[in-house]
């Protein structure tokens, strides 16, 4: 803990017991715990340094990265940690690489889609590191088109074998994340030709190095695709391109829990549907909007710190000046953005519910909840995604000039961070994914059938469609029920318009290509309705500790008046609210900032992060930032000699040569 604590002040207002609050964002008091003691283990351990990470060359972050996993792994294994403990650890250290797509993506890839046996094989190797994976799907073409992919596995009966191939420069595989240097294995999704027929995408075990030299095996080119945005951040992973020519692997290394080809070359289809094939992706979107809520709260408990400390103007008389958190300016840009890491993070804990009911349901063959769970999934990775990227940089602007410095550890956050946009489905295509479930909701409507789950209120469509928010003062929008209300008539709404929209079109294909600016608007409407209501149900739970309920709702009214009044055009557009009820809106806003502000500085230490995590001067726990600024400037190598190298050759001769030219005046 610190010495002097320059933010002590900040931390008596608060008017909620912290600790009690940690135990609301970690879920419970053993998560707060175990979380605290591996943030520690990883702060103390010095391998475990990355203040010098954005200065390090391409070459000497991958080494640095492949130490750091081994490291890692020899702890867990010396501590005997167990699999939530392990996966701890591996997100306190920190630094994007192998390790996450071998157990984010190749395990969970063999255990979905992988038979009983096949999982036998391969996960004991797997979790032993006697092999590594990556989860080879992309390529060089083709991304967002999973069933456009060219790579081919065509089985040969002869042989008992497949062989994969790459027929095309756009069949490469391009930017599997450990496949460049380091995995020995890849799943690799591939079309499967059998009998002549091309029976679409499957994924298939791959060894691609071999496990006494690592060297390529015959039929394999590999490498790295080349660096990426900003320094430091993804640039530790090894995003790499891969080639087969007619590389062969046994029959029984096709992933066969869905489908299965014999040993004739007969290709059978369980009875199950197609789109299981893609249960990896949902298992990682899901694991992609917890990991918002965490990116969030990083760079916002930066930004509120930072402006805790910082102070600019407000003074005639040689007075202290004023803490740039108290302008209103600062705190309508910031305290948002605090509330969406809350809200983030909580309807994470429930997408993560969400997805083990859907997978219970699947192992017991209810397909019901499949939609469901894409729709949610792919919605919310979009939309949290996208809001955390921006806010990244938000609280870069919001901490001045220090805010880009890389001791700030924002660029490189924001660097690291912004992919999340792009991989595991760009965001716009996941959104209309929403939008086109969306559609066919409403498209039910008239038969009779009732929607569920997420898109039940849709069945409330006669009242939804007429009804008119009774909201007449600043303070009735602090009611539950008139928030949800509005949120679930715009969403309703967009929704209908967008399908009326479409079926004006000569078919529901060109309505929906001419509709889909429109069609995205819909979707996120429809995700920020979720995420509104799953925050108002947490609220409404029972929360131990003092004041800490008030603090979470005074979050939830922030997040939701917040975005109504960032959307308020399409609330006014579909008459949900007047434009009296929305500036009312905007006035409880305005005392919803009053009321987190004294509590702002303790809302982000209830993150529970210690200032390795944070790897942030600007951030630091006890707000002594100055000093810190001051001598992390002295640790870059620039600074290594006074005289910068150079001198000699290009600045001296300039000098003279102006001196020279000037004495000849
Ligand atoms: C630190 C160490 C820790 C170690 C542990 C880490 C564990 C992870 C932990 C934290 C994570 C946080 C950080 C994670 C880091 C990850 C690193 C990044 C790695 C990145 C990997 C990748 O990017 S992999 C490649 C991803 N690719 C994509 O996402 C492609 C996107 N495209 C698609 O998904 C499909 O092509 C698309 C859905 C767009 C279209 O599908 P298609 O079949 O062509 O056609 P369509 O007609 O639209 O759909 C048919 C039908 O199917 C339904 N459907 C579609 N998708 C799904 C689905 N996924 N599930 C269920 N159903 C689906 C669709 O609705 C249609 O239904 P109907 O209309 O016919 O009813
Ligand atoms: C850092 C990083 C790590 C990755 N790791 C992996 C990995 O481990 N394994 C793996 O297999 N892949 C990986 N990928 C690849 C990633 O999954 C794809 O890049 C992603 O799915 C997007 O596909 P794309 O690149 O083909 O984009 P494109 O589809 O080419 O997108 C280009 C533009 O077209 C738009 N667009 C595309 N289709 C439509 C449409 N139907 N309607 C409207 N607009 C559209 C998009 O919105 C975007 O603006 C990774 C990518 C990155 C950046």
């Amino acid at each position: 803990m610190a010495e002097v604590d320059h933010l002590a002040a900040e931390r008596a207002t608060a008017r909620f017991d912290v600790e009690e609050m940690k135990v609301a964002w970690a879920g419970s008091r053993h998560a707060v715990h175990v979380a605290d003691r591996m943030a520690r283990l990883v702060a103390s351990d010095p391998v475990f340094r990355k203040d010098n990470r954005t200065m390090l060359s391409r070459k000497e972050l991958f080494k640095d990265t492949l130490r750091k996993a081994a490291h890692a792994w020899k702890r867990i294994v010396e501590l005997r940690l167990t699999e939530e403990e392990a996966d701890l650890l591996r997100q306190y250290v920190d630094q994007p690489g192998y390790v996450d797509l071998h157990w984010g993506m190749f395990v969970p890839a063999i255990k979905g889609q992988g038979t009983e046996e096949q999982q036998h094989k391969w996960l004991p190797l797997a979790y032993k590191f006697q092999i590594i994976g990556c989860y080879a799907q992309t390529e060089l073409g083709h991304g967002s088109n999973v069933q456009g992919l060219e790579t081919t596995a065509t089985f040969d009966p002869k042989t008992d074998e497949f062989v994969i191939h790459s027929p095309t420069l756009t069949s490469s595989k391009w930017w599997p994340g450990g496949l460049g240097k380091a995995s020995t294995h890849a799943v690799v999704y591939a079309r499967l030709i059998t009998e002549g027929k091309d029976y679409g995408i499957h994924g298939f075990i791959v060894q691609l190095r071999s496990l006494e030299d690592h060297s390529p095996l015959p039929g394999v080119t590999l490498g790295d695709i080349g660096g990426k945005f900003g320094s430091g951040a993804y640039n530790s992973m090894d995003n790499g391109v891969l080639r087969f020519d007619h590389v062969r692997i046994p029959r029984d290394q096709m992933l066969m829990r869905l489908s299965q080809v014999t040993r004739e070359g007969k290709y059978v289809h369980s009875n199950v549907p197609k789109q299981l094939l893609y249960g990896t992706m949902v298992y990682v979107r899901q694991s992609i909007v917890a990991d918002a809520s965490k990116a969030l709260s990083r760079a916002v408990c930066i930004a509120v710190r930072y402006s805790a400390v910082r102070k600019q103007f407000g003074s005639q008389d040689g007075g202290p000046e004023t803490q740039v958190l108290n302008y209103k300016t600062q705190q309508s840009r910031l305290f948002p953005l605090l509330a969406s890491a809350y809200a983030f993070r909580f309807v994470g804990d429930w997408l993560n519910w969400l997805y083990t009911d859907v997978t219970q349901k699947l192992e017991a063959k209810d397909f019901s909840t499949l939609q469901e769970a894409h729709a949610c999934t792919a919605g919310l990775k979009a939309v949290t995604t996208s809001v955390t990227a921006d806010a990244i940089e938000e609280c870069r602007k919001l901490c001045g000039g220090h805010g880009y410095l890389n001791s700030s550890g924002l660029p490189e956050l924001f660097a690291v961070y912004v992919p999340a946009c792009t991989y595991e489905g760009d965001n716009v295509v996941l959104l209309l994914q929403v939008a086109r479930i969306l559609m066919k909701t409403v498209s039910q409507l008239a038969s009779g059938k009732q929607p569920v789950g997420t898109m039940a209120y849709m069945g409330k469509v006669q009242y939804l469609m007429q009804c008119k928010s009774a909201v007449s003062s600043a303070e009735d929008w602090l009611n539950p029920d008139a928030i949800q209300e509005a949120f679930e008539a715009r969403a309703l709404r967009m929704a209908v318009n967008c399908a009326q929209n479409i079926s004006q079109a000569a078919s529901q294909e060109e309505g929906f290509y001419e509709r889909s600016p429109d069609l995205l608007e819909a979707a996120v409407a429809h995700i920020q309705l979720i995420i509104v209501t799953k925050f108002i149900e947490k609220v409404h739970q029972e929360i131990p500790g003092h004041g800490v309920k008030e603090q979470l709702q005074a979050l939830c009214n922030v997040y939701a008046l917040y975005i109504l009044h960032k959307h308020l055009g399409d609330f006014l557009a579909t008459g949900c609210i007047t434009p009296r009820q929305g500036a009312l809106a905007n006035e409880q806003l305005g005392k919803l900032y009053a009321q987190v502000r004294p509590n702002a500085v303790a809302l982000v230490d209830a993150f529970n992060y210690t200032d390795h995590y944070l790897g942030s001067v600007l951030g630091r726990y006890d707000g002594d930032v100055y000093p810190a600024l001051y001598e992390e400037a002295w640790k870059d190598p620039l600074n290594e000699t006074v005289v910068p190298e150079g001198y000699h050759e290009y600045l001296r001769p300039l000098i003279k040569q102006q001196q020279l030219k000037l004495s000849r005046l």
